[in-house]
């Protein structure tokens, strides 16, 4: 029998923030494993071996709600037995005490503290070890557990959140940086029946947790804003219907299929550089509401600070992400031109 109350593992994670005691139950279908607050691995029952193994993640930033309340929806239909999984999936809501207080973050931007990061240096208020630097190493832990326990074939790791600004392309995906690996079309396919057709090719390691995920344990991994940041109850469904389904299908174990890929299909992008902020008085060149993936001409400001002006390099130079609010030393503005993937694909 379920110990989550009303199905809702969303509702018992925001009441206990900070923690939540491991637990275990079963029904004829699944096992379920509490492991702390926002962490429950689903298993099917009856099979040992699995092709794949995903983790889920939403609320890595706790105002991004719109894929929380998507993946409390999918969680749900497991338990009332709507829906039987055919692969082991671990759920994460990550920032559970910024869900509740609504904003990116408590004291530190926990999408910067992966890859060992939250052992560096200290936060604003000189401290080691907060909350989310605390958070990011269980998380970490709690990722090579679940992938070390089925030691699949394939693992995947969609880490779902929204943007803070509009976007020219609603929905787009962070491919991270995987070396001299391929792309993969399983990967673009699964992305584009998620109604995300813009994918951002990094270039360089990162400290976020989809980069995580796919260089330390090879998953293929990747960030994913499914639209715009909006509080719980206030995001429109529909919008996000195309990735549900796709997700619900990929845990039952329904594959898209790869050999409808055409790059025809996509809005392929490479990061040309990332715009660091380094002093105080870092502003925006532009206005602050601007979409994500304007275009810039070649010498347009995009960015000043300590009296130089950061100008756009080349014709096309779209910004993404840009924040002028971020700590010093943290990524302000990536941009990307276009690209083609044709060459290195399988
Ligand atoms: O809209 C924004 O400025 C931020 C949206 C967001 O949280 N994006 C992620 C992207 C992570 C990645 O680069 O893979 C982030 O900034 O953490
Ligand atoms: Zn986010």
């Amino acid at each position: 029998m379920t110990n989550i109350k009303n199905n809702d593992f969303l509702a018992l994670t925001r009441q206990h923030e900070n923690h939540l005691p491991a637990s275990r139950f079963e029904d004829n279908k699944h096992s379920f494993e509490i492991w702390d607050t926002g962490v429950l691995q689903v298993s099917p029952i009856g099979a040992s071996k699995f092709d794949l193994a995903i983790v889920l993640s939403a609320g890595i930033h706790g105002n991004e709600t719109a894929p929380i309340e998507m993946i409390n929806e999918l969680i749900k239909e497991i338990l009332t037995k709507e829906i039987t999984l055919k692969r082991p999936v671990l759920f994460i809501f990550g920032n559970p005490p910024s869900m509740n207080i609504n904003k990116r973050f408590v004291i530190e931007n926990l999408n910067r503290l992966f890859c060992s990061t939250y052992l560096n240096g200290v936060d604003i208020n000189g401290d080691r070890t907060n909350l989310e630097r605390q958070r990011a190493e269980k998380l970490e832990g709690y990722v090579a557990r679940f992938y070390q326990t089925y030691d699949s074939e394939n693992k995947c790791h969609y880490d779902l959140h929204t943007a803070i600004k509009d976007s020219v392309h609603e929905k787009f995906a962070v491919y991270p940086y995987i070396g001299n690996s391929p792309w993969k079309t399983q990967q673009f396919e699964l992305l584009r029946a998620m109604d995300v057709t813009t994918v951002m090719l990094m270039q360089k390691p990162a400290t976020t947790f989809s980069y995580h995920s796919s260089s330390v344990h090879g998953a293929d991994s990747f960030t994913i804003e499914l639209g715009k940041v909006r509080g719980f109850g206030e995001n429109d469904k529909s919008k996000f219907e195309k990735a549900k389904v796709t997700l619900r299908n990929l845990m039952c174990g329904i594959d898209v299929d790869k050999t409808l890929f055409d790059e025809a299909n996509f809005v392929m992008l490479k990061v040309h550089r990332s715009i660091t902020k380094n002093y105080g008085d870092f502003e925006l060149g532009f206005d602050d509401q601007l979409a994500n993936f304007s275009e810039f001409k070649e010498g347009e400001l995009l960015a000043k600070e300590n009296g130089d002006d950061i100008v756009a390099e080349i014709d096309g130079e779209a910004i993404v992400f840009p924040n002028a609010a971020v700590e010093i030393g943290q990524r302000a503005i990536l941009t990307v031109v276009p690209t083609s993937v044709s060459k290195s694909i399988i």
